[in-house]
């Protein structure tokens, strides 16, 4: 959407849950079968869905908490030593929002160079040890879903291949409450954690910490407040996949709205396609019944088109950049 200045209603609504905790669940499985339906049907009609996946256990999920805690109470002028050779990964903050990145994060030793930026005598040995085994977790949920995507649309025999091109960047949000004065309306624009857009990467895993405050764009046009429970969390398909599928899935709009007067944290991670690699439909998607949506990108070059004026002012970022 171009703008949020006037900001429709949202109304609630329970996304499919879909069940990854079964230890059982694997390729070849009739389980395996019946989950990667539900997750092509989800992402058809919604673009996410909320997965419940108790391999992140409570404890883990609270130990990244009081991480985020201890990270966003550093003074500014630390937070800001977290940058990165990418564009957009390091320290953000506008508004309500500010987030913290870390590249690579499946890799111990690059979640320890993330630490040492902040910390750079001791790093911290829990918060890199935390956020590498979440990051780890969720990387098999990750993986799960896209080869289930990858099966669905019968170009499994690229699994390997696109699973080796692509890495992982773990971001953590604090969104502020916004000051008490905002009483009166309960939609407005100083309420806006984050505006509405569309991730630009594979796949996004977004977790949130008790306050809720997403909210999803439907295929009509209407907005859904997403409250996933406690040990669940949303799976959500970004442009890069949209684009590698020729357009078959689409990848959601969606926004953070702070309604609640609380601090709310969520962490999301985004699968990302490797610097270099082009992001092109396999020849199995493309047929005269499928004609080719998009031309062949780079990662880097479509989040540069993103951050320039035009690419903030138009409607849909990848299609200006790259549809045929
Ligand atoms: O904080 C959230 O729940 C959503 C974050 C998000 O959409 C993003 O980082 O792209
Ligand atoms: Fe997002």
């Amino acid at each position: 959407m171009d703008s949020d200045s006037v900001l429709p209603l949202s109304v609630s609504f329970q996304l499919p849950v879909i069940d990854f905790s079964d230890r059982t669940l694997k390729p070849g499985t009739s389980k395996w079968v019946k989950v990667k339906d539900d997750v092509r049907k989800a992402l058809e009609d919604y673009g996410c869905f909320e997965a419940s996946f108790d391999r992140v256990s409570m404890e883990l999920k609270k130990s990244v908490f009081e991480a985020m805690e201890d990270l966003f109470e550093l003074p500014v002028e630390t937070k800001k030593r977290n940058v990165s050779s990418k564009p957009f990964h390091g320290y953000l903050s506008h508004n309500l929002y500010q987030s913290l990145g870390i590249d690579d994060a499946n890799v111990l030793e690059k979640v320890n160079d993330f630490t040492h930026q902040l910390w750079p005598d001791h790093g911290s040995k829990s918060i890199s040890e935390t956020m590498h085994g979440f990051t780890e977790k969720l990387v098999e949920l990750d993986v799960m879903v896209r080869r289930m995507i990858m099966e669905s649309f019968g170009i499994e025999k690229y699994i390997d291949e696109h699973l080796n091109t692509t890495s992982y960047l773990l971001r953590m949000m604090k969104y502020t409450a916004p000051p008490d004065d905002d009483d009166d309306d309960d939609v407005e624009e100083t309420k806006l954690g984050l505006r509405s857009h569309t991730d630009k990467n594979i796949i996004t895993i977004l977790h949130q910490y008790q306050v809720d405050g997403l909210e999803i764009m439907t295929k009509d046009e209407k907005w859904i407040k997403v409250k996933p429970s406690q040990d669940s969390c949303i799976v959500m398909v970004g442009d890069s996949l949209c684009a590698l599928l020729n357009g078959r899935i689409s990848s959601p709009y969606h926004r953070v709205l702070v309604m609640e007067k609380k601090t709310r944290y969520s962490t999301a991670l985004f699968s990302i396609p490797k610097s270099g690699v082009i992001i092109d439909s396999p020849k199995e998607l493309l047929d005269e019944e499928h004609p080719r949506v998009f031309r062949p990108f780079e990662y880097n070059d479509f989040v540069h088109f993103f951050h320039t004026e035009a690419g903030r002012r138009t409607q849909s970022p990848l299609h200006a950049f790259c549809a045929l």
